[in-house]
């Protein structure tokens, strides 16, 4: 049997997660994922089941060629090397796996995000409908259900509505990722396609199951589904939920901005979430256009003196009565910890607990405009953090959700492991997870897309010049979400 592709080179990264990079003409660069025939010999291949369904059998070019790949960049030069490439994903011709033989689960880890419950609904529904899968579980409350709770049945029938509610119907959780233990009970339950939804750490947690579970030699798909509202996962164009989050954020901020214009001297301040990234506050600012000032983590910012956002919101209550500020939940952390002498604290997965920075901003502007006695202020904080993440995703986030959901079950299927399925430039592809897990995406302020939104609020910028020299040493590679060439924000 020969593999997919078998004319590469493989390289472990530095969390040992194996590399599969295939060179072609004209600096052409495929980062491809692994398969199941890289490490088991003689697996025997089936035709898809898809070739005798009526609602595929008639489509033009339903099964991916096998060349197919994608781009990671798609603004080029005459002259500009090919780049990186992954592979395109959706169904193939053949698959690795007989319908009767399959027994998935689906495990949901991290913190909530719109669409969670379409995606379970759909994968359970594609393995059914579309492989006639009828094996799913459901891992109890993250990874620690793997191996501390019983399983749930999932059927067509059981997730046939849970996509109209919020969270997720199989409990997710932070931190109990034991490897071996969650491998040891894949192998107990004779699990052989594992599908996991989650954030960066989730990710991560992914990697080192595929790792043991190739270690073991195991016929097992390691599938990832990218979640995280904050859209800090890198090289994919968005994570789902985050349209449904950005369009609810729309509702707090619109209600600070009522609060603020009714009031002489009016300040509404709203916190988003974001712990590590402004994403959310980035696009809620520029989709509601009455926001004054958006403060993210990756901008420093400071209070007082020239330049400072006190002196700038003098400035706008005497041009316009009132203002609104947008606060993502990372923003401004040193000045915090600084100011409240706070402990460093971590979550049950590692990662730091914030300081409310909504309520910190809120009482230093009052305080502020207290002492100052120029100005008498009104203002109102609203906190909508929980509200954004807890809610069913949108129309177009569920759309989303179904094709993120059916191209993770058609890889797996055809025994791509190791993967994350995630959309590249408008495309779903197959990443490997070591381009997942290397790095967090961050709002890039040396970006046009930051600039867009400076203009926008005509804000400062807060910058000074080392911050400037600084953020320019962390530019990253864009995605659709940090520049708009040729992403669907427009230019
Ligand atoms: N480096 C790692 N190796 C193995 N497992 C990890 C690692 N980092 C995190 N995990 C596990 O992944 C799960 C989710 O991680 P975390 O709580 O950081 O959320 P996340 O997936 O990043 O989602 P989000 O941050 O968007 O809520 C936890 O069960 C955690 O134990
Ligand atoms: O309170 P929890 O559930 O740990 O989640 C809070 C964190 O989760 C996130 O929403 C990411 O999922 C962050 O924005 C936020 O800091
Ligand atoms: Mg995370």
């Amino acid at each position: 049997m020969s593999t997919p592709n078998n004319n590469y080179n493989s390289t472990d990264d530095e969390n040992g997660v194996m590399m599969k990079v295939v060179s072609g003409t004209g600096g052409y660069v495929l980062q491809d994922v692994p398969h199941l025939i890289d490490y088991i010999s003689d697996l025997t291949t089936h035709p898809n089941p898809l070739r005798f369904n009526p609602a595929y059998s008639v489509v033009k070019q339903y099964f991916v060629d096998m060349g197919d790949t994608v781009p990671q960049k798609v603004v080029v030069q005459k002259d500009s090397p090919r780049g990186i490439h992954f592979r395109r994903a959706g169904p193939r011709q053949k698959v690795y796996f007989k319908s009767d033989e399959v027994s998935a689960c689906i495990v949901t880890c991290g913190g909530l995000c719109p669409g969670l419950n379409t995606v379970i609904r759909e994968i359970v529904h594609s393995l059914d409908y579309m492989y006639g899968v009828n094996k799913v579980l459901g891992i109890d409350g993250g990874y620690r259900g793997f191996y501390s709770k019983n399983t749930i049945d999932l059927t067509p029938k059981t997730v046939n509505d849970i996509h109209k509610r919020g969270g997720t119907i199989i409990g997710t959780s932070r931190g109990g990722h034991d490897t071996s233990k969650i491998v040891d009970s894949i192998q107990d339950r004779g699990i052989n396609q594992v599908y996991i939804i989650g954030g960066d750490g989730t990710q991560k947690g992914a990697a080192a199951i595929y790792k043991e579970v190739r270690r073991r030699g195991l016929k097992v798909a390691v599938a990832g589904i990218p979640k995280t509202i904050d859209n800090d996962i890198p090289v994919i164009d968005r994570s789902f939920g985050f349209d449904t989050a950005v369009e609810e954020a729309q509702r707090a901020i619109n209600a600070a901005h009522v609060e603020a214009e009714s009031a002489e001297n009016g300040i509404g301040v709203v916190k988003l979430m974001g712990r590590y990234c402004g994403f959310i506050a980035q696009y809620a600012t520029l989709a509601s256009r009455d926001v004054d000032c958006c403060l993210i983590p990756e901008s420093p910012f400071y209070l007082e003196g020239n330049g400072g956002l006190f002196e700038f919101i003098e400035k706008r209550l005497k041009e316009n009565g009132h203002m609104v500020i947008v606060i993502a939940e990372g923003a401004g952390q040193e000045l915090l910890t600084e100011s409240l002498n706070a402990k460093d604290e971590q979550d049950a997965s590692g990662n730091k607990l914030l300081q409310d920075v909504g309520l910190w901003i809120s009482q230093r502007i009052k305080d502020h405009f207290a002492k100052q006695r120029k100005i008498g202020i009104t203002l109102k904080y609203i906190d909508p953090t929980y509200m954004i993440r807890a809610i069913p995703s949108n129309a177009s986030d569920n759309v989303y959700c179904t094709l993120l959901a059916q191209s993770a079950v058609h890889g797996a299927m055809a025994g791509y492991t190791g993967f994350t399925i995630g959309l590249v430039n408008g495309r779903h592809t197959y990443i490997p997870f070591n381009r997942i897990i290397e790095r967090q995406n961050k709002v890039v302020i040396t970006d046009r897309m930051w600039a867009r939104l400076l203009s926008s609020t005509n804000q400062p910028s807060f910058l000074r010049p080392n911050d400037v020299a600084e953020a320019k040493k962390e530019e990253q590679p864009p995605t659709q979400l940090l520049d708009g060439d040729g992403g669907k924000s427009g230019n």
